[in-house]
């Protein structure tokens, strides 16, 4: 008898300048498809009011996350504003494994490494903020940055606007609505 092999799950990744509005539109499009999971990545930087351990992050100490480092357990892994943030190999392939999709939020060095990694099963979305301003207006909106780490992801976001070109599909997040039709639609037509 010939064994049928269980099929994997795609990887959807996306990547945008921080307070652009991903964590936002991840959490729609979850509820829309319920057979996405969203990948929880490990960090090592403060837990924000109402994070939890394990649902936003795993929240690692330094110590602990060079020790994974060394020890092979990421799939890819970066250092940014002044903290290790890393995708848990376990984690991931328990999930593609089982068959169910999976829902990635990376900076943009993380989702090109995972592309050279899964060119076939992935699909890569940048957003855009609609401005630098506005940007600026929905990180302080947040009101999770102090001034040193709000002026540095301003910088940063200028650096990863440049690597728009190399994703997949790019959307510009203005009206959230709108954002969260297009988004569910392309990622309906990747999974078919
Ligand atoms: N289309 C939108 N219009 C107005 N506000 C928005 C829109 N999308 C997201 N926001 C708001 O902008 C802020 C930043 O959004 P969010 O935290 O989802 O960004 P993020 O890209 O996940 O940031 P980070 O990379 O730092 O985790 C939030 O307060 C959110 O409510
Ligand atoms: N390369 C990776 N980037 C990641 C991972 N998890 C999150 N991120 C990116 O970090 C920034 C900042 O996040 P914040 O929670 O401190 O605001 C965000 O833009 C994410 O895309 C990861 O595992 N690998």
């Amino acid at each position: 008898m010939v064994e049928e092999r269980k099929r994997q799950g795609k990887l959807i990744v996306f990547s945008a300048p921080s307070g652009t509005g991903k964590s936002t539109i991840a959490k729609h499009l979850l509820e829309r498809i319920p057979d996405i999971r969203f990948s929880v990545s490990a960090t090592t930087r403060e837990k924000r009011v109402g994070e939890v351990e394990g649902i936003n992050y795993y929240f690692l100490s330094r110590k602990d996350f060079e020790e994974k480092i060394r020890s092979g357990g990421f799939i890819e892994h970066e250092f940014f504003f002044g903290n290790h943030y890393g995708t848990l190999l376990d984690k991931t392939r328990e999930v593609i494994e089982s068959g169910s999709h999976l829902l990635l939020d990376l900076d943009v060095k993380g989702a090109l490494n995972l592309k050279r990694l899964f060119p076939e099963n992935s699909l890569l979305i940048f957003f855009k903020p609609p401005s630098m301003e506005i940007l600026e207006a929905r990180l302080k909106g947040r009101e999770s940055e102090d001034e040193e780490s709000l002026k540095l992801r301003l910088e940063r976001a200028r650096l990863e606007l440049e690597y728009a070109e190399r994703f997949d599909a790019v959307i510009v997040n203005d009206n959230l609505d709108l954002t969260v039709e297009t988004v569910t639609e392309k990622v309906r037509k990747f999974l078919l």
